[in-house]
């Protein structure tokens, strides 16, 4: 295996994300709410997982919790080899700037800024300065080489998002986190996009996290794990679309979201 960036900060064999027995319960008392029970799960670099499960079991809180965006109530977050717990604001901002991406369903671009310049924008506030042919090659890679500089509002919601990847790509994170990314894009359009992230796993060896509703969405993870009440019941490798489907219409629940 090369040395990529992705490793360098990371002591070989790591996993980049571990949880171990994480539990997270909002509010106190009679009202609160148990949204993560237990949960123990590392991700192997170069991997792609998927999160499914029913509206409300857990899964953006399994996202945030990973990512260091929420903190574990009880139980272990280990980020790229960096144990979360007690660590300080600014120590965490940093870690999930330099090692950390994030593409959600409503893109989060800069609308005053142009595609190339919200590829650009993480390297910027790291410090790094600009890099016009990574930040090319990044846009080169998701399709978008002619759009460069178009704003948000001139650029359809696929080729946003695929802006969002871009960015992502040009980090060179060691770990990607996808919250819905394909919640807001049509069929043909978030199947590009997930074959992104899939060579971003496969080839780039970022090591990739994503919730998602859809079966076929999750069928290009290479393992879906299956939430329910904040716990993981299941966990498939490779699955079909169908099989994802199939798994999910058996979730014990009233309410299978979306
Ligand atoms: N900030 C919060 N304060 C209180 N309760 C919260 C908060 N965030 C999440 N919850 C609760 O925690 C549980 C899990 O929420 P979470 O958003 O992780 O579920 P989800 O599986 O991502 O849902 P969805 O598929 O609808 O996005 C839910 O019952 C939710 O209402």
């Amino acid at each position: 295996m090369t040395d990529t960036v992705v490793d360098a900060a990371r002591p070989a064999g790591v996993p980049p994300v571990a949880l171990e027995h994480v539990t997270k319960t909002y509010g106190v008392g009679p009202g609160a709410v148990t949204a993560l029970d237990g949960v123990s799960l590392e991700l192997q670099e170069g991997s792609f997982t998927a999160v499914m499960g029913p509206s409300g079991s857990g899964k953006s809180t399994l996202l945030h919790c990973a990512a260091g965006l929420d903190a574990p109530t009880t139980g272990r977050a280990v980020l790229v080899g960096e144990d979360l717990a007690g660590m300080p604001e600014d120590a965490l901002t940093r870690l999930r700037r330099d090692r950390v991406a994030f593409v959600f369903q409503a893109f989060n671009l800069i609308p005053t800024l142009t595609a190339a310049q919200n590829v650009e924008l993480p390297g910027l506030l790291a410090g790094r300065g600009r890099d016009r042919r990574t930040t090319d090659g990044a846009l080169a890679r998701v399709g978008l080489a002619d759009r460069r500089d178009h704003r948000p509002s001139e650029l359809s919601g696929g080729q946003q998002q695929r802006v969002a990847i871009a960015r992502a790509l040009a980090t060179g994170a060691a770990v990607l986190f996808a919250d819905e990314p394909t919640g807001a894009l049509d069929t043909r359009t978030a199947a590009s996009v997930l074959e992104l992230l899939r060579t971003a796993a496969a080839q780039d060896r970022q090591t990739i996290m994503m919730t998602t509703h859809d079966p076929v969405a999750a069928s290009y993870a290479d393992t879906v794990i299956f939430l329910v009440d904040g716990r993981i019941v299941e966990r498939m490798t490779a699955p079909s679309a169908d099989e994802v489907a199939t798994q999910v219409s058996r979730l014990p629940s009233r309410d299978r979201g979306r």
